[in-house]
Parts: structure tokens; sequence; C-alpha cells
């Protein structure tokens, strides 16, 4: 099965080193020309994954007519703009969604997503615990691998898994995607508690009832609870609420020092996915009847509608209740 990436940041990138990790030939298509030629010409992506040398066997491209021969894509797009690069995409090859979000305006997973930009591509999902460096680095490391198709996915598991890297199949794609978009948020929400310097016990409170909202909000979306608590959900939320190597830790880390969302956000390379699923999350909460304090409390700070002290005064005042 040839292997093809599209998108070429810090995770497609880490992704595409996995896949050739052993010498097969892997095609990685990037949206920057510099990248193309840097990984092409000096077998290096300075620009999202510095200080790996690539294997030889990375072939970047600009032009998705060279994944035409590919018969496995992993799709490592920023969430909002997954869409238009799935478009643009081979059409009936299977497509291994590694993005985590929720797309703004439709309220839609990546699964939905790519589904209406390519009908007639079947679809899995990667997702778990995953710094890209670490990946890159051979680092071990374990995921959630979901497909409704389960001798697709254990195909696609089988080309995957490398003796570091394990795969673990599930059936639940809804399961797999809500936990990684939302840990993306609950990720923030614990960087404010460590900016602000609230101690570790507000961050497992946080992490704790963060949790109990993401598995209310994946029940409500048909999601199965031991997806939520596997690696795609729990793992992942783990990894991400606990280190400054979280994107979007660190931008929670930097509102919670006083920082505003907007000089955070502004003219970064580097995608922080929280920042845009938390009011898309927040709106579809609300319209499904699920309570998400936390995720409010995000969105509150993202969008300069309160000071901190009332956010985090707000959070402590609700009415006290059974676990
Ligand atoms: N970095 C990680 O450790 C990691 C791990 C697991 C999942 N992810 C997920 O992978 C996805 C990609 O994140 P990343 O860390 O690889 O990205 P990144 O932050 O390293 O790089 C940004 C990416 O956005 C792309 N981009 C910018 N504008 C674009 C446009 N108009 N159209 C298409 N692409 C555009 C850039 O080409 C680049 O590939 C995200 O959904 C992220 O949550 C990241
Ligand atoms: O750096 P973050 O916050 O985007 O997290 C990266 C991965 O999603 C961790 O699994």
């Amino acid at each position: 099965m040839r292997a093809g990436v599209i998108g070429a940041g810090a995770w497609g990138t880490a992704l595409a080193q996995l896949l050739a990790s052993d010498g097969q030939q892997v095609m990685l298509w990037a949206l920057e020309a510099d990248v193309v030629d840097a990984i092409n010409a000096s077998h290096q992506n300075p620009l999202y994954l510095a200080n790996i040398p690539l294997s030889p066997s990375i072939h970047a491209t600009g032009s998705m007519s060279d994944l035409s021969a590919c018969e496995m894509l992993l799709v490592v797009s920023p969430a909002q703009h997954l869409r238009a690069v799935v478009a643009q995409a081979p059409t009936g090859v299977p497509l291994v969604l590694c993005s985590k979000g929720i797309e703004a305006g439709s309220s839609l997973l990546m699964s939905e997503v790519a589904a209406q930009a390519q009908p007639e591509s079947p679809i899995a999902v990667l997702s778990g615990p995953t710094f890209a460096h670490e990946v890159a680095k051979g680092l071990p490391t374990a995921v959630t691998l979901a497909c409704e198709d389960k001798a697709l996915g254990q195909r696609l598991a089988a080309r995957i898994a490398r003796p570091s890297f394990r795969p673990y199949l599930s059936d639940d794609v809804i399961g797999a995607e809500i936990g990684g978009a939302v840990k993306n948020v609950l990720a923030i929400a614990c960087g404010v508690a460590e900016g602000a310097g609230l101690g570790l016990n507000a961050r497992a409170a946080l992490i704790s009832r963060g949790f109990a909202e993401m598995t209310r909000f994946g029940l409500a979306r048909g999601a199965r609870a031991e997806t939520l608590g596997g690696l795609s959900g729990l793992g992942d939320l783990v990894l991400t609420c606990s280190s400054t190597n979280s994107r979007n830790f660190s931008l929670g880390k930097g509102l919670g020092e006083g920082a505003h969302a907007a000089e955070l956000l502004s003219n970064r390379r580097t995608v922080a996915e929280g920042a845009h699923t938390a009011p898309v999350l927040r709106d579809a909460a609300r319209a499904a009847g699920v309570e998400m304090p936390v995720v409010e409390a995000v969105c509150a700070l993202l969008a300069d509608a309160a000071p901190l002290a009332d956010v985090i005064d707000a959070l402590l005042a609700r009415p006290l209740r059974p676990e």
C-alpha cells in the first residue's frame, strides 16, 4: 500500500517520517513551496518540525496529482482547511484523518466533512496522545485507529504500525474524533490554570470535570463511553493537559498569565486547534442541551468577554451537585 500524506505541518511531517522509517517511499504534499524545497533538498522541515533529520524516502510535492498512485492518504491539514484540501485529493483512496477539530459554520466532525468533500473515499480516523516530535524520533506511542469497515481498518493498521507505534482498532469513528477535538479546548483551560498559578489540584479537577464534559457531549453525539475513556479521549486529554509542548496548553498558559487571546493568536504559523473548536463546540453543546462549563469558560477568555478572575469565580461558584 503506497502511502501519501496531505499536510506537512509538524504532525504530517512526523507521520511521513514514521511511514518512511522502514525505507518505504512516502509522498508528502505541502502547501508551502519552501517546505517542499527544504524536504527534497535537505531532508528537513525547519518551518514546522525543526531539528529532525527526515528520511530520504520522503518525497515532498506541491501538486495533489502526484498522490494519484497512493493507496492510502493520511490527511493532516488543520481542521478548518480540511474540506478545501480533501476536495483536491485523488478520489476513491482510503483517507486516514489525523486532524483534530470541528468545522466552524457546519459544526461537522472531520469524517463528516471528508464524506461531503470526497463521497467515494473510505474514511478512517487516527487519533491519540501523539506529540509530533516524539513520534518523529521513534519514541513509543499508541493511538486509536477508528474505521467502520473493520477489514479496511485492519489493513490500514498493519500499514501504519511500526515497532514503536501501535494503533489500537476501533469502529467508533465519531468517538475517536470527539475525544481529539474536545481535549484541545480542555488543554487551554489547564494551561490557564498553569499560567494563573492555580496549582496542580486545579489542573486535576479540570481534567476530571473536563472529561465529564467530553463524555456528556460525546454520548449525545453517538460516541461510545469506552472510546472516550481510551487513547483518543482520556489518553490525549492527559497528555495535552500536562505539558507546554502542547500548543493548546501554551495558549492557555499565556491567557492565564494575563495576555489577550488576540495577541497570542496573531501572526502564529502553527495551529492551536482548540481556539477554533471552542466556540463551535460551545454552540453545538448548547444546541444539544449538554452542559460544558469549562468549555464555556475557555470561550469567555478567548473572546476577551470577562476578566480571568471573574471566569474562575464563576466556575467555582457553580451549584454543588453529585459527581
Ligand atoms: N503537532 C502535533 O503534535 C499534532 C499531533 C496530533 C494531531 N495534530 C493535528 O494535526 C493537524 C495539523 O497540525 P500540525 O501540528 O501538523 O500543523 P502545524 O501547526 O505544525 O502547521 C500548520 C499547518 O497548517 C497548514 N496550513 C496553513 N494554512 C493553510 C491553508 N490555507 N490550507 C491548508 N493548509 C494550511 C500549513 O501548511 C501547515 O501544514 C491539527 O488538526 C492538529 O490538531 C497535531
Ligand atoms: O500541540 P497540541 O496542543 O496541538 O497537541 C498535539 C497533539 O494533539 C497531542 O496529541
